[in-house]
C-alpha cells in the first residue's frame, strides 16, 4: 500500500462513525450519497482511484458490488426502514476505468421483503453493471410466535 493510500485509510478510519453515509467503507471509498425524495431513489457516486482496481486496471468487481449494495441499503433506510441484504445478483457489462455512478430504485416493498435494483453507469452514461437485490426489513413484525 502506498503512503498516500495508507494516509487516506487512516483518515477514513478516524472520521468514520457507525452511521449511514459515515461508516468506514463509505469514507474510504469517498462515496457521495444522495437521494431523490420524489422518485424515491438513492444515487451513489464512486470517484475513480487506482488502488481500487484489479490487476487488469479496471475497478474491482467487489468494489462495484459494495457500492451497489450501499445504494440499495441506503434507499431502504431512507424511505422504508433499516434493512439487510438477503441476496444480490450482479452483472458486469463493461470495465469501469473512471468514476462510477449508481442509482437504486424500489421494485416492490413488502412488509418483510423489499426488492430493489441498482444501475451503475460510467462518465459517458454507459451501463457498466446491473444489480438486483432482496432485503429484509429490520422493523418487520414476525406474525408467528417462536
Ligand atoms: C468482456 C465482457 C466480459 C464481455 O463482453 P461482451 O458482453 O461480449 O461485449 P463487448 O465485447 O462488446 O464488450 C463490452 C464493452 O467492454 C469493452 N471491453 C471489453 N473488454 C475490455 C478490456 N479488457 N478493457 C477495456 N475495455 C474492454 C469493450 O470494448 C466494449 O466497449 P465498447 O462497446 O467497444 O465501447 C464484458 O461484458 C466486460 O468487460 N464486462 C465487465 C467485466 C468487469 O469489469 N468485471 C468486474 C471486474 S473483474 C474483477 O474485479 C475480478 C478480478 C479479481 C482479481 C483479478 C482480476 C479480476
Amino acid at each position: 500500500m502506498s503512503g498516500d493510500v495508507a494516509a487516506h485509510a487512516a483518515r477514513a478510519a478516524a472520521e468514520a462513525r457507525p452511521e449511514f453515509g459515515a461508516f468506514f467503507l463509505a469514507r474510504f471509498l469517498d462515496l457521495d450519497i444522495s437521494y431523490d425524495d420524489e422518485a424515491r431513489t438513492c444515487t451513489v457516486v464512486l470517484p475513480y482511484a487506482g488502488h481500487l482496481c484489479n490487476p487488469q486496471g479496471s475497478v474491482h468487481g467487489g468494489v462495484l458490488a459494495t457500492v451497489m449494495d450501499v445504494s440499495m441499503g441506503h434507499l431502504c433506510h431512507r424511505f422504508l426502514s433499516t434493512a439487510v441484504t438477503v441476496e444480490m445478483n450482479l452483472r458486469f457489462f463493461r470495465p469501469l476505468t473512471g468514476h462510477g455512478r449508481c442509482t437504486a430504485e424500489l421494485l416492490n416493498a413488502g412488509r418483510k421483503l423489499v426488492h430493489l435494483q441498482s444501475r451503475l453507469t460510467d462518465d459517458a452514461g454507459r451501463l457498466v453493471a446491473f444489480a438486483a437485490g432482496s432485503w429484509h426489513r429490520l422493523d418487520a413484525k414476525d406474525p408467528t410466535p417462536r
